[in-house]
């Protein structure tokens, strides 16, 4: 189902006149909401970006695998939460890799994939950019792609600011700090509201509600 819109391969056969950009919006995505699709829509807008691709992680480093849902719900519920914006696009890249996924690696293959010419941006929220010193071989992936440093419910936004400008004069101008619709949604959220029976509606897209009951997938069939 929905093939068509996976990952950007079919675009090596292309010639493009105008170099392309395309952003890459990472995540567990453990579920998928409208604060993610809201970011990426903000991003996708703002560097008029061709295309956003929607990159499940595969097995993190800093996250437990037995605390996160299969790699393959997570990835449906993306497919389903993204199919209504024809920009938006998700990739298996990282759920079919194989050992740890870093975003590092991600980057590389996906400028084997892409025309040599495209700009690769990837999009962070404020609570992952303030971590990405942390990540793996940070310096190097900084300066390898543009960085997208989004406004998130309960981060400052002036602290935010300061640290991609404090960046930006350490890894150059491919930094940029960007107010998004505030959004107070975030999936531990989500899960800890199905385990608990509460509503989750408008917080996700309905298709993707409907995928979490079907398959029980935080410990619950339904709502009531
Ligand atoms: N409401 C939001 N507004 C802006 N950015 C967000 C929001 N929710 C998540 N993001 C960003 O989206 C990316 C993927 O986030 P992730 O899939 O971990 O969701 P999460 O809601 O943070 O999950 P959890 O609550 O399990 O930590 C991260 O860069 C994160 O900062
Ligand atoms: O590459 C790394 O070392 C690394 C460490 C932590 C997070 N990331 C990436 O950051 C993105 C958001 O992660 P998360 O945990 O907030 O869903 C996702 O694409 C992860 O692969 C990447």
């Amino acid at each position: 189902m929905h093939t068509y819109r996976e990952s950007g391969a079919a675009y090596t056969s292309f010639y493009f006149s105008k170099p392309l950009k395309i952003a890459v919006m990472g995540g567990t995505f453990d579920p998928i909401h409208y604060g993610h699709l809201v970011t990426a829509e903000a991003v996708r807008h703002q560097y008029d970006i061709g295309q956003v691709l929607f990159v499940p992680t595969g097995h993190p480093p800093h996250k437990k695998q037995s605390e996160v849902t299969h790699p393959e719900d997570r990835y449906l519920m993306t497919m389903l939460a993204t199919e209504t914006n024809p920009a938006f696009y998700v990739s298996r890249i990282e759920i079919e890799r194989t050992g740890f996924t870093y975003t590092v690696d991600t980057i590389e293959e996906l400028k084997g994939i892409y025309p040599a010419n495209t700009e690769i941006f990837f999009i962070t929220g404020a609570d992952a950019f303030h971590e990405i010193l942390t990540w793996k071989n940070a310096e190097h992936l900084l300066s390898s792609c543009t960085f997208v440093a989004a406004t998130r419910p309960g981060y400052h936004r002036k602290e935010l600011s300061e640290r991609v400008e404090k960046l930006g004069k350490d890894f150059g101008d491919h930094l940029h700090f960007l107010e998004v619709p505030a959004l107070s949604i975030s999936s531990s959220d989500i899960r800890q509201r199905v385990r608990e029976d509460r509503p989750i509606k408008y917080l996700l897209p309905e298709s993707v509600e409907n995928y979490i009951y079907k398959h029980a997938l935080y410990g619950r069939t339904s709502a009531t």
